[in-house]
C-alpha cells in the first residue's frame, strides 16, 4: 500500500492508518507514541492489522470524510451493490474505541474481516478468550475486547468471518483497549458514538474562521492539526506515524510521535490564525510543564506529556515500509541545539498575546530566561531546524531566528506594554542582524547561504521575509527566492538543501524526496513579492498531490511519483494553510 493510500482516524490522542483496502495497519493505543497494535505498516500482516471490505478484496471505489469530521466513509460498488464502511474513533471518554460500521446502500455484497491483534509493534501475540459476543485479547499491560454484532471465528492467531449485508441493513464492531490489569470496560452503543463524533468534529470547525477560494484544503489541514493535538495536555504530535521513509528502501526513518517545539508552535500559528485560541492556551500551559527548570536544559521536543527521555532504538523484528529498515522508535534529536527553537516559541507566544490570550506571567518570566539563553548561546553552531546529524555549523536560518527570539521580546516590551530590558534587547537583535547580513549573505550571488560562508542553499531561507526579518520587496529576499527555485527544485518542488556525497550536511546515507513544507514556503514567497500568479500555480500543483481525503506526508519523491516521510505531517498541512492565507 502506497503512503497516499492511507487516511487517518483519531481521537486527539492517537490515532489510526485505514487503507483504501479497508485494512487498518497502524494504531497505537492507549497514547500517539505508546507500542503499535496494528504495525502491519511496518511489516507484514503477522504485526498487526484489521481488514474490512467485500469478499473479493477490491481497494475501495471511493472514499471521503464525512463532512468536515474525521469521520472516514469508504464505499464499494460491487456487481452485486454497493456497500459502505464507516470509520472513527469517537473523542475519548475512558478507554479509547476503534468503531467499524458496514452500511449496505444497494442490492447485497458479501463482506469479510480479518484481524490480527499483535502488541508491542507485533512483537506480542496475545492471548484470546472468546465470550459472548467479544474476544478478549490480553498480552502485558494491554488488553483488547473487540464487541461484533456479527460472531468471529478464531484460528491461526487471527479472527475472521465472511457476511452478507443488504441495502439498509447495519453490522457493526467496536475494538476497545484498556489495561488489562482492569475489569471489563465499559460497553459503548456505536451509532450514538458515531452522532456524538459527527457533533464534535462539525461544532469544532464552526468555531473557527475559515474561508478563502481553498476553504476545503484548509478545513481539511486544521482538522488533521487537531487531530495531531494530544487532548489531555494541549502537546502536539508532528505526525502519528514513526519510520516512514524519507527515502525508499533506506535509512532514513524517524519517530514523530512526539512534540516539537518548532512544529508544535507553527501549527499553532495556523490555528491561532484561523480563531482558535483554547488550543494554544492548552499548548503554552503544556510548554511551561514541559519545559519547566534551567533554560539552558530546554529540549527541542519533547513527549506529548513533557516527557524528557526519548531514546531513540531500533525495531530489529520489523522489516520497515517497503523493506526501509530500520524502524525506529523515539528520536535522538532530542539531544541537540537548535537555536531557531527559542525565536519559534517566543513568536508563538508573542503571536498568541495579540490574537487575544490573556497574558500570564510565568509565561513572561520563561520568555525572559530563554532571552538571557540567546544573549549567551546564539552565535553558537547548532544543529539547525533539518536537525542535521553532521557536524554543528553556523546556520543562517538559526541566526535568523535568534534574531526573531530579540525581536518578538523587543516587541512584547514596546507593543503590549510587559516590562523588560527592551532597549538591550534591541541591541542584541541588531547585532545578530548585521552578523547575518555580513556572514550570512553571499552578495557576488544576492542569495543567503546555507551556514555562514558556505556557498550551499537551504529552503530555509524563505522563510527570511515571512518571519520580517527583512522586508519581502527587498532585492536580497527576491536574490534568495530566484536562487532557492533555480537549485534546490526537484521536478517543480524544492528540497531541503541539496544532497550531494560531496556535501554531505546532514550526515546521512542516501537522498530524499522533495520537502513538502519548502514547496509551501517558495508559494508563500512569491506571494508575499507580488508573484501572485506564479504563487497560485504552484500553491496549486501542491493541492494536487494531497491524497484522495486530502493528506500531505513529509515529502514527496518526484522520481517515484510518491509520497515519503511520515504521515500524515503537520509541518506540510501548516504552510497550506499560511500559503492559502497569503493568496487570500
Ligand atoms: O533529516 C534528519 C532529521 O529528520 C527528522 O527531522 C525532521 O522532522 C522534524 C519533525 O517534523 C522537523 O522538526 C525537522 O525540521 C525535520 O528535519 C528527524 O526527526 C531527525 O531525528 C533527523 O535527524
Amino acid at each position: 500500500m502506497r503512503i497516499e493510500d492511507y487516511a487517518l482516524i483519531g481521537d486527539m490522542q492517537s490515532a489510526a492508518l485505514v487503507g483504501r483496502d479497508g485494512s487498518i495497519d497502524w494504531l497505537c493505543l492507549p497514547r500517539f507514541d505508546s507500542p503499535a497494535c496494528f504495525a502491519k505498516l511496518l511489516g507484514e500482516e503477522s504485526h498487526g492489522s484489521w481488514w474490512l471490505g467485500p469478499s473479493s478484496g477490491e481497494p475501495a471505489t471511493r472514499r471521503a470524510y464525512r463532512g468536515e469530521t474525521l469521520i472516514l466513509e469508504s464505499v464499494w460498488d460491487t456487481p452485486g451493490g454497493t456497500v459502505k464502511v464507516i470509520d472513527f474513533m469517537p473523542p475519548r471518554h475512558i478507554n479509547p474505541d476503534l468503531v467499524r460500521v458496514v452500511e449496505g446502500v444497494a442490492g447485497t455484497v458479501e463482506m469479510s474481516t480479518e484481524i490480527r491483534i499483535r502488541f508491542d509493534y507485533g512483537r506480542i501475540v496475545p492471548w484470546v478468550r472468546r465470550g459472548d459476543g467479544h474476544v478478549q485479547a490480553i498480552g502485558g499491560p494491554d488488553s483488547v475486547w473487540l464487541r461484533s454484532s456479527i460472531p468471529l471465528k478464531g484460528g491461526d492467531y487471527k479472527h475472521k468471518a465472511t457476511f452478507r449485508v443488504s441495502a439498509g441493513e447495519r453490522q457493526t464492531f467496536v475494538f476497545t483497549w484498556h489495561p488489562s490489569h482492569q475489569p471489563r470496560p465499559e460497553d459503548i452503543d456505536p451509532i450514538h458514538q458515531l452522532a456524538e463524533t459527527e457533533a464534535f468534529w462539525t461544532e469544532w470547525v464552526a468555531s473557527g474562521r475559515h474561508g478563502g477560494p481553498w476553504r476545503d484544503a484548509v478545513v481539511r489541514s486544521m482538522v488533521t492539526l487537531k487531530a495531531l493535538t494530544y487532548a489531555p495536555t494541549g502537546g502536539i504530535v508532528a505526525a502519528p506515524t514513526t519510520s516512514l521513509p524519507e527515502d525508499l528502501g533506506g535509512v532514513r526513518n524517524w519517530d514523530y510521535r512526539y512534540c516539537w517545539l518548532r512544529d508544535a508552535t507553527m501549527t499553532l500559528d495556523a490555528l491561532i490564525q484561523s480563531g482558535y485560541l483554547e488550543e494554544a492556551g492548552a499548548w503554552r500551559e503544556w510548554l511551561l510543564r514541559a519545559i519547566a527548570g534551567r533554560p539552558q536544559d530546554l529540549q527541542i521536543m519533547y513527549g506529548v506529556a513533557g516527557e524528557r527521555r526519548l531514546p531513540e532504538m531500533t525495531l530489529d523484528w520489523l522489516p520497515g515500509y517497503e523493506g526501509s529498515r530500520p524502524a525506529r522508535i523515539g528520536n535522538g534529536a532530542v539531544d541537540q541545539l537548535q537555536l531557531d527553537v527559542y525565536g519559534e516559541v517566543i513568536n508563538c507566544l508573542y503571536q498568541s498575546l495579540r490574537h487575544g490570550l490573556p497574558p500570564n506571567d510565568h509565561a513572561w518570566q520563561l520568555t525572559r530566561k530563554m532571552l538571557d539563553f540567546i544573549e549567551t548561546g546564539w552565535d553558537q553552531p547548532d544543529e539547525g531546524l533539518w536537525e542535521v546529524r553532521g557536524p554543528r555549523r553556523h546556520f543562517t536560518h538559526s541566526k535568523v531566528m535568534a534574531w526573531v527570539a530579540a525581536d518578538r521580546a523587543v516587541r512584547v516590551v514596546r507593543e503590549l506594554g510587559r516590562a523588560g530590558p527592551a532597549e538591550r534587547w534591541q541591541a542584541l537583535a541588531d547585532h545578530i542582524h548585521a552578523e547575518v547580513l555580513r556572514k550570512g549573505f553571499d552578495a557576488e550571488r544576492n542569495t543567503f547561504t546555507q551556514s555562514y560562508g558556505s556557498r550551499e542553499l537551504d529552503a530555509a531561507l524563505l522563510l527570511i521575509p515571512m518571519v520580517g526579518f527583512l522586508p519581502p520587496e527587498d532585492p536580497r529576499v527576491h536574490g534568495t527566492i530566484e536562487a532557492v527555485e533555480r537549485e534546490l527544485s526537484s521536478d517543480g518542488f524544492i528540497l531541503r538543501y541539496p544532497i550531494a556525497e560531496s556535501n554531505n550536511v546532514d550526515g546521512l546515507p542516501g537522498g530524499e524526496g522533495a520537502f513538502l513544507a519548502c514547496s509551501f514556503w517558495l508559494a508563500e514567497a512569491k506571494a508575499r513579492i507580488g508573484r501572485k500568479e506564479e504563487a497560485i500555480e504552484l500553491f496549486e500543483r501542491l493541492l494536487a498531490l494531497r491524497n484522495d481525503v486530502g493528506l500531505l506526508a513529509e515529502e514527496f519523491d518526484p522520481r517515484y511519483g510518491r509520497m515519503v516521510g511520515n504521515f500524515p505531517q503537520a509541518f506540510s498541512h501548516v504552510p497550506l494553510i499560511h500559503t492559502a492565507q497569503a493568496l487570500s
